[in-house]
């Protein structure tokens, strides 16, 4: 039997389903084909189970891999299709950063036989536990929420212009779920009066065009925030003396506290649908 340790479920009944793909620090050995680990780790969604780490108390289900992105990003067309043609992004296994500089060594990027070894090892296992256990919250509940969690730094010119929202929610333009409920996610990040926008440049990725299926009963949401929301972000060059900063949970707090609103809300609207 394949070793799953990097996979992480941890059930609640609450028709929550909260999706965490992109903390994973864990180079599966590989280390040494990356130009560095700390360039292979750098685009990870720091401290985002830090954050969230609430979510178990409210009765939602997690589901966690610890496989870095720069193995095989979970939130990417397993076909290897972009997200957004025409625009740049990184790839399902990605070559480069979100910057655009090279991943690997000369000789080092996966070939298409490693990129599948990857995607069966890591990526479908990934996607049946979120597959199982929308099943499971699916005949608990008549509509489940699925919660997909990223964050990213607030400048990468290579991927947008200037400095992105703070709060940016995805429903792969409006696709993904219920109008009403969008409406009400997109109401609290509003009221924060921080910088917000729904269906902007990151609109939901994989995870949540894949599952997000309202009229079957499962509404997907992405939430993108700006890491600069709830850690220290150099205003300079990012290097490994100051990248990542560390996890500060007083300098977190009133993210932590929107984010729970918008979990209670999420839980309110979905308990209150019976069809
Ligand atoms: N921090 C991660 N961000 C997501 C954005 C998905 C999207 O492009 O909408 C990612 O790269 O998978």
């Amino acid at each position: 039997m394949s070793d799953r340790s990097w996979l992480t479920v941890q059930q609640g009944d609450a028709p929550l389903l909260v999706s965490i793909p992109h903390t994973g620090t864990d180079l599966a050995g590989r280390d040494d084909g990356f130009v560095s680990p700390w360039l292979a780790r750098r685009d990870t969604d720091w401290w985002i189970e830090q954050l969230y780490d609430f979510a178990g108390d409210l009765g939602a289900t997690v589901v966690r891999t610890s496989v870095s992105r720069s193995i095989i990003d979970v939130n990417r067309d397993p076909s290897g299709a972009s997200l957004y043609p025409g625009q740049a992004t990184t790839e399902l296994c990605p070559t480069t950063t979100f910057d655009g500089e090279a991943l690997y060594r000369e000789g080092q990027v996966p070939d298409a036989d490693e990129v599948a070894r990857r995607r069966a090892a890591y990526f479908e296992p990934y996607h049946a536990a979120l597959e199982g256990e929308i099943a499971r919250l699916r005949a608990l509940h008549p509509h489940v929420v699925l919660y997909d969690c990223h964050s990213i730094r607030s400048v990468i010119p290579r991927l947008f212009e200037g400095k992105l929202p703070l709060f940016n929610l995805g429903t792969n333009s409006g696709n993904s779920a219920d109008p009403a409920l969008q409406e009400q996610v997109a109401a609290l990040m509003a009221a924060t009066g921080r910088p917000s926008v729904v269906n902007g440049r990151f609109k939901g990725g994989w995870i949540t065009r894949h599952h997000g299926r309202p009229e079957q009963g499962v509404h997907a949401l992405q939430m993108e925030l700006s890491c600069r929301g709830y850690m220290l972000e150099p205003e300079g060059k990012i290097e490994p003396s100051n990248w990542p900063s560390r996890y500060d949970p007083a300098f977190a707090a009133p993210m932590r506290a929107t984010l729970t609103k918008i979990f209670e809300t999420a839980l309110a609207w979905a308990g209150s649908r019976h069809s």
